[in-house]
């Protein structure tokens, strides 16, 4: 079986009956909400919560009944991908430009399963760009500050125009070399004014569900 169904289904056995779940976004994610599809389908009761507009769309399409976010006070479970992920949990996430809904979704969940594949996990955060949300008002002076972190920003292109994420924000996609303490740079980048959310997620993660290359599963907890 592919590595992200493999995670991706394993994850749904830390869904109860009646659980508020968090559905996450990306190629990964695809596999959890499509078996969580099949569940409903077969009787099993669950209420979700989509971190982005793509997700949403395949939820409904397998009729997963959701929340509205305005009625949300606390999640369950939530069950989401990510881009790299190091030996204490931390992550880097937003490859696919959700990482604001994401981290919005993540605070207020009880139990975070981040399913990833093995090729993604490292010793030290920082082969992958991180992912940082931007205003468009006054983008080049964000971009500028950004760059005085130490990274090589870049404005993330889709159809050679500027992308643009679920919340009509700009993504910078910035490349540090090593990232030794996700924790401070993740202070670092929020505390610049035209940052609206970075993609380093840093104690959030319950659980990693990886493969080990072979058909097997392996849990970081
Ligand atoms: O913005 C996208 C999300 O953070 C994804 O969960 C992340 O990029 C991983 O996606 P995939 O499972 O497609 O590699």
């Amino acid at each position: 079986m592919n590595p992200k169904q493999l995670v991706g289904e394993k994850a749904t056995e830390y869904i109860k009956e009646n659980m508020i779940v968090g559905l996450g976004t990306g190629s990964t994610a695809y596999f959890a909400i499509m078996k969580i599809g099949e569940m409903v389908k077969n009787g099993f009761r669950i209420t979700g919560v989509p971190t982005s507009k793509a997700t949403e769309d395949l939820a409904l399409s397998l009729n997963i009944p959701l929340l509205n976010i305005a009625d949300v006070k606390k999640i369950d479970v939530t069950i989401d991908g990510a881009d790299e992920y190091d030996t204490h949990k931390n992550l880097i996430k937003g490859g696919g430009g959700a990482l604001l809904r994401e981290k919005i979704i993540a605070s207020i969940t009880e139990f975070y399963v981040i399913i990833a594949d093995k090729d993604k996990g490292c010793d030290i955060l920082g082969d992958f760009a991180v992912p940082v949300e931007v205003t468009p008002f006054a983008k080049e002076i964000t971009i500028n500050q950004l760059k005085a972190l130490g990274c090589e920003p870049k404005f993330r292109q889709k159809d050679a125009e500027l992308f643009i994420t679920d919340n009509q924000n700009y993504i910078a996609d910035c490349k540090f070399k090593e990232i030794k303490n996700p924790k401070e740079l993740t202070a670092m980048i929020n505390s610049i004014p035209g940052v609206v959310e970075n993609g380093l997620f840093v104690g959030m993660a319950d659980v990693i569900i990886s493969d080990d290359g072979e058909g097997g599963i392996i849990e970081i907890d």
